[in-house]
């Protein structure tokens, strides 16, 4: 919305003149007004991620009429409030009606009088406002629902949804999706050793160098404590294990900055597994990805063990 009194208003008339006479009277309030003289104008002009606050529709126009403006505009979903008042010189109540049914939010009879405008302006302008705060509202709980409070990652719920999503997508279109399941190793030791606050920054760390390395279509999320997990959508079980790869040896080789301490280099065990098999549920790939994770550990840490069996050699790190 605006920072001052200003707002943008569209005026869509087919006729010059009163159109011209709106918009000095507009203008002369201080507000910003896009002018057009058809409906096919208008609709190009409001059918855009950030249109005018306020449109000022005639109801008989060429190409689209007012009415048909008002019901598209209310059929946008997830689209800015653009608050419609629909100017003519129909007075019948059934047309007033018929107008507001169709989802004009406001209707002015011809000629206008400023009095009149200036106070319907004034609702216009209370109920985008409004609109604005909640959808920011909205906004930021979707954030909260979704993203770990840590890390700024995903989090577990947000995971869950996407895969369930991203297998679905698959069954159908014959794909392969496939989940990484990351722990570090002996994270508990960094705790103790640097303190909880230090590993909080390592994980926080961890988190961010798994994002740069993956596509925008993958996800990692904080599967919990100090596992990320990993979707990786169509893709093979063998593509999944050399990008896993790529993430430990990134990982291994990246010193670590743990507050005040000097830097410092971690290990992760990464197991994977894919959806090959067809109708495999989120629950079985987890299953499956968190038994390879458990091999990788008990095979002794630094690497990255295939649901199929295979594993990938380790590398010796620099002490933490
Ligand atoms: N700093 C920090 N530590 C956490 C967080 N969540 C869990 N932890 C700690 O992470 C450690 C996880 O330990 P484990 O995964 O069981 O074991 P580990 O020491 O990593 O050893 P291995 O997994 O066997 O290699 C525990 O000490 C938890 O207290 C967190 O948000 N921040």
């Amino acid at each position: 919305m605006t920072t001052d009194a200003s707002l943008e208003i569209l005026i869509a008339d087919d006729d010059r003149v009163p159109r011209r006479l709106l918009r000095r009277m507009l203008e002369r309030w201080g507000h910003r007004v896009i002018e057009v003289e058809n409906g096919l104008q208008a609709w190009q002009a409001l059918n855009v991620e950030s249109p005018p606050h306020i449109a000022i529709l005639d109801w008989m126009m060429p190409g689209i009429d007012g009415i048909e403006l008002c019901r598209r505009l209310d059929q946008r979903v997830d689209a800015p409030l653009v608050y419609t008042i629909l100017s003519t010189s129909k007075r019948d109540e059934s047309d007033l009606v018929h107008a507001l049914d169709n989802g004009a939010h406001d209707f002015q009879s011809k000629p206008i009088s400023p009095g009149e405008l200036q106070a319907r302006l004034a609702v216009g302008r209370r109920l985008v406002e409004m609109h604005d705060r909640l959808q920011a509202s909205l906004n930021e709980m979707e954030r909260l629902a979704t993203t770990d409070v840590l890390t700024g990652i995903a989090n577990r719920r947000h995971f869950y949804a996407c895969a369930n999503r991203a297998l679905d997508q698959a069954g159908t279109r014959g794909n392969t999706v496939s989940t990484l399941l990351l722990d570090v190793d002996r994270f508990k030791e960094i705790n103790d050793r640097y303190g909880h606050s230090a590993g909080d920054s390592a994980l926080c760390q961890i988190a961010t160098l798994c994002q740069g390395l993956l596509r925008p279509t993958d996800m990692v999320a904080r599967f919990g404590g100090d596992e990320i997990v990993i979707l990786l959508p169509n893709t093979l079980l063998d593509e999944a294990v050399t990008i896993a790869e790529r993430l430990r040896l990134t990982i291994a080789n990246t010193a670590l900055r743990l507050e005040n301490r000097d830097p410092a280099k971690l290990s992760v065990s990464i197991g994977c597994a894919s959806s090959s098999a067809s109708g495999i549920g989120i629950d079985e790939l987890l299953g499956r990805a968190d038994a390879a994770l458990l091999k990788a550990k008990s095979e002794g840490r630094n690497r990255v063990v295939s649901d199929s069996g295979t594993t990938q050699s380790s590398q010796p790190l620099g002490s933490v």
